[in-house]
C-alpha cells in the first residue's frame, strides 16, 4: 500500500510541475504516520434507520481503499449528489484527502464520502490504508506560477488536525484566505 500510495503521489505532484526537489520533499516525509484501518459494518435488519459512516473527508494525502463484495460507499458529486462506488473485483479505490487538497491549492479536491447501509444482508468489509505527512510538517500551497494566488495559508499538519478535529467538514474553509 506504500509503495503505491508514493508512486501516485509522483505522478499527481509531477503532474502539478512540482519540482523534484520539492516532490522528493513531501514523498520523504509522507507515510510516517500513515495507518491501517479495518472498518466493519454489521448487517443492519433496518439499513433506513441506521448510518454506516456519516459524510467526511478524510484527513490524509491520499487513501487507499480496498471494499469487501458488499455496496455501501458513495461520494459527494457537485450538481449530482451521492454516487455509489460499487466494489470491482481485483481493484482499489483511491480517496483523495485534505492534505493533498492544500499542498494541490484544490486542483486535487479532497472527496466528500460516506457509507449508507443496504439491504444485502450481508456484513462489509473495508480496509482503508491513510497515507498522510507528520504532525510538524508545514502544509501550504506548492509549485505556483505568477498568476495563481494560494488559496490556503500556511498550516502545520498539527494544526489543521486540532482545527479538522473542532470544526470537521469546515476546516478548509477557516484556513482559506
Ligand atoms: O468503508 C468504506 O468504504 C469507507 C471507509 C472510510 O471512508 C474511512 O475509513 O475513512
Ligand atoms: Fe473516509
Amino acid at each position: 500500500m506504500k509503495e503505491l500510495a508514493i508512486t501516485l503521489m509522483h505522478l499527481i505532484l509531477k503532474s502539478l510541475d512540482i519540482s523534484e526537489e520539492e516532490r522528493s520533499r513531501v514523498v520523504s516525509a509522507g507515510g510516517a504516520s500513515s495507518a491501517l484501518q479495518l472498518n466493519s459494518y454489521p448487517f443492519c435488519p433496518d439499513p433506513n434507520r441506521a448510518m454506516g459512516l456519516a459524510p467526511h473527508t478524510d484527513t490524509s494525502l491520499l487513501t487507499i481503499l480496498h471494499q469487501s463484495t458488499v455496496n455501501g460507499l458513495q461520494i459527494f458529486k457537485d450538481g449530482v449528489g451521492w454516487v455509489l462506488v460499487s466494489p470491482t473485483n481485483g481493484s482499489l479505490v483511491v480517496n483523495v484527502g485534505d492534505l493533498l487538497h492544500i499542498l494541490s491549492n484544490s486542483k486535487f479536491p479532497n472527496v466528500l464520502h460516506r457509507v449508507v447501509l443496504m439491504k444485502e444482508n450481508q456484513q462489509r468489509l473495508s480496509l482503508a490504508y491513510f497515507y498522510c505527512l507528520p504532525s510538524d510538517f508545514h502544509l501550504s500551497p506548492l509549485a505556483l506560477n505568477s498568476t495563481q494566488m494560494p488559496l490556503y495559508r500556511s498550516v502545520s499538519v498539527r494544526d489543521y488536525i486540532g482545527i479538522k478535529a473542532k470544526n470537521l467538514e469546515k476546516a478548509l474553509s477557516l484556513i482559506r484566505f
